[in-house]
């Protein structure tokens, strides 16, 4: 459709555009040659909108503050089609051309461009954080791309504006996974340079980058990719659909999406087993023979259907191991696919698994999600304690290298002379104590996966110089041996120390330091978190699992303790707490009382008790008790003090059991003797009036 109007005679293409014009701009006459019916319908649009072909005014220029918000919006688009753009570029480099991406409100986000031509492109705002909607500057490839949702050639004078009649602009529109406008592609030269090829090529280009935008936004699934040939299947041809765990199609390709159309009279959705008669199973029993066995289905309709599986995290991969649920090949329901993973079950955990609302998480998850699939380093900075163990494990089973190892190395736990034979392993013999048939070491392990080097801070010199060209030629040699062995890696590095000031003082080498820390993400203290209660209830869940018990609890009252203490010991200490707290728990018992709690979470100073209690301390009461029940009753006026909670409670109980001390102990998870303790200081309590 766009193309036929661009193979025309030169001149008389020329001299039919131009009575065209004459006719639609003077006469006020729909052309009916001359120009694409694409073409005259956007000059329709135009001058319903008001637009003066004669104007140089544009009515809007580029500017710095759109374009950092347009950049903002679209992150992930500029992400991925960058890499794209660049080899468009590469493939037009010299013809004085543009390649240009916009947004989907068609603000220009990203350009490449010859630089002669740039120049003379920014001359009608041609340029980052322009907008090149039909409204702002008439019939152009990148508004009107994005008006008729289609791909779009717009030749010199089919410009509406008479100043962009120099211009020759192809573009076509880039569609998110869910079939939504994402952006334009876009290339743009001086008329008189204009290819044939290059709506093909921005076809093409746009069908990579929806392609990676499909991959990484359904990086969690299961991808499955088909076709009715098989030397189709591994082409852009194919048909692209993500499904998750239990088998439910969340995602799929313009190609699948027209597929499905086609089988299903419901649109898109629907189960694998509805679309393809067949259950994920059997595709599944292939590939575990073979990683990228092609599966031949016959359809119910006679037909043949060539399906791979694409993609499956390990996670994905056990759910389908287990058995098959009794609906005719579906595998079993994953329980954790809705993300309700168990935090320290660290063969599944994802990194959206661990955005549980806290910003500072997000953003770590944010930074490092952009990093997935390329090779570049990450280093996780924050406290002991934090998570950063459980991140690397996150970012590794969130990115292709998910089924390969994450071999994990703390720098610090491993005695120095240790470390070069357990990083580079050995041969036999290699030194005394050796093994006899020698050891692979841990970078050899992570081949294919993920190598974690834990307190990368805490690595010898003479260590961190062996790493250093490890990483630079990637290839490793163990201790003993001339052979180098080449090694592919991924690799996340965590520290809880200022790397930047190891350098400074000579304890890190500057080289290393710029190789591992490409991107850092720091994960925030446990007492800086907006989520510990979130945290809370995966900790209470999980250790309740792990005792075999049902649902635990934990009251409003005690989580306000916990959300106030320091917690030095992060996320670990916490999880500690949670552990002993459930061991604590009688077997009828459901809910956490501040009894199976360490005392301390009551009685230590609350992380910001720089703000003093409007009321001040209760009388009778010790300072430290004082300044937290007073902190409480700052953050909720009104509130009742956790000991006043503490003694209703016993109260009740007592009452409930006739006063008998041994059953109240019983019913409230005490002894006898610390039930004992707390009646009498209640009553020492009462009787100073606290
Ligand atoms: N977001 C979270 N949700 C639930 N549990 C978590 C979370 N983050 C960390 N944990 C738990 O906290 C403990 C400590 O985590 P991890 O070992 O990853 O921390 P770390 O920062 O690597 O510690 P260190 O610096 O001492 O090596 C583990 O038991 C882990 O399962």
């Amino acid at each position: 459709m766009a193309t036929e109007h661009a193979l025309a005679q030169p001149v008389a293409r020329e001299y039919r555009l131009q009575r065209a014009r004459s006719q639609f701009f003077e006469e006020g006459v729909l052309p009916e040659d001359g120009v694409p019916e694409q073409i005259v319908d956007s000059w329709v649009r135009c001058r319903d909108l008001g637009l003066d072909r004669a104007s140089s005014e544009a009515r809007d220029h580029a500017d710095r503050l759109r374009l950092a918000e347009a950049r903002d919006r679209s992150a992930r688009l500029v992400e991925h089609a960058s890499g794209v753009m660049e080899h468009v570029f590469e493939q037009i480099r010299a013809s004085g051309s543009l390649v240009i991406l916009s947004d989907a409100r068609g603000t220009i986000v990203h350009s490449l461009g010859d630089a002669e031509f740039v120049d003379k492109a920014s001359r009608v705002a041609l340029q980052p954080g322009a907008c090149w909607s039909e409204a702002a500057r008439g019939t152009n490839a990148i508004g009107t791309t994005i008006a008729a949702s289609a791909p779009t050639v717009v030749l010199g004078g089919e410009h509406f504006l008479d100043h962009n009649a120099f211009l020759s602009c192809t573009a076509a529109p880039i569609l998110d996974p869910r079939g939504t406008l994402a952006g334009v592609l876009d290339v743009s030269c001086d008329q008189r340079a204009h290819q044939r090829h290059s709506l093909g090529l921005v076809r093409l280009s746009v069908q990579l980058i929806e392609r990676r935008l499909f991959e990484t936004e359904f990086a969690n699934e299961i991808l499955v990719a088909f076709h009715e040939r098989p030397e189709y299947v591994g082409s852009l041809q194919e048909g692209l659909i993500a499904v998750t765990a239990d088998g439910m199609v969340v995602g799929a390709n313009s190609i699948a999406r027209e597929w499905i159309h086609r089988r299903l009279e419901t649109g898109t959705g629907g189960t694998f087993a509805e679309l393809f008669r067949q259950g994920l199973g059997k595709i599944a029993d292939r590939v575990r023979s073979s990683s990228d066995a092609l599966v031949r289905l016959n359809l119910r309709d006679g037909s043949d259907l060539y399906v791979q599986l694409r993609s499956m995290r390990a996670h994905v991969r056990s759910a389908m191991d287990a058995p098959a649920a009794a609906d005719g090949g579906r595998p079993a329901v994953l329980a954790e696919a809705g993300g309700n993973r168990a935090p320290a079950d660290k063969g599944r955990i994802v990194l959206e698994t661990l955005a549980t609302g806290d910003a500072g998480i997000a953003r770590a998850v944010d930074r490092a999600r952009r990093i997935l699939g390329k090779d570049i380093p990450l280093l996780i900075q924050g406290e002991s304690g934090v998570g950063k163990e459980l991140f690397a494990t996150a970012f590794h089973n969130s990115g292709p290298r998910a089924s390969g190892a994450f071999v994990a190395l703390n720098c610090a736990a491993v005695p120095e002379s240790l470390i070069e034979s357990e990083l580079f392993g050995y041969v036999g013999g290699a030194f005394t104590g050796a093994r006899k048939e020698g050891s692979i070491g841990k970078i050899q392990q992570a081949h294919g996966g993920t190598l974690f080097l834990d307190e990368i801070g805490d690595m010898p010199l003479g260590m961190q110089a062996r790493l250093l060209r490890v990483l630079q030629e990637r290839c490793v040699t163990p201790v003993g041996s001339l052979k180098s062995i080449p090694v592919d890696i991924s690799l996340v590095c965590a520290t809880h120390r200022v790397l930047r000031d190891a350098v400074a003082r000579g304890e890190f080498r500057e080289d290393l330091y710029y190789r591992v820390n490409s991107l850092t993400v720091a994960l925030p203290p446990l007492r800086e978190r907006s989520d510990i209660r979130c945290i809370v209830d995966r900790l209470l869940r999980l250790e309740a699992a792990e005792a075999g018990r049902g649902e635990l609890s934990i009251g409003d009252d005690v989580m306000r303790f916990i959300e106030r203490y320091a917690w030095p010991g992060n996320v670990r200490q916490l999880h500690n707490v949670i552990r002993v707290a459930v061991a604590l728990l009688d077997p009828d018992e459901d809910e956490i009382l501040p009894s199976h709690l360490p005392e301390d979470l009551f009685l230590a100073d609350p992380v910001d008790d720089a703000k003093p209690s409007p009321q001040g301390p209760g009388p009778g009461m010790p300072p430290a008790v004082a300044a937290t029940a007073g902190g409480l009753a700052a953050l909720e006026p009104g509130a009742r003090r956790l000991d006043q909670l503490e003694v209703e409670l016993i109260e009740r109980v007592m009452r409930e059991v006739g006063g008998n001390l041994s059953a109240a102990a019983r019913t409230l998870g005490v002894s006898r003797n610390r039930l004992y303790r707390k009646l009498g200081r209640a009553g020492a309590r009462q009787a100073a009036g606290g």
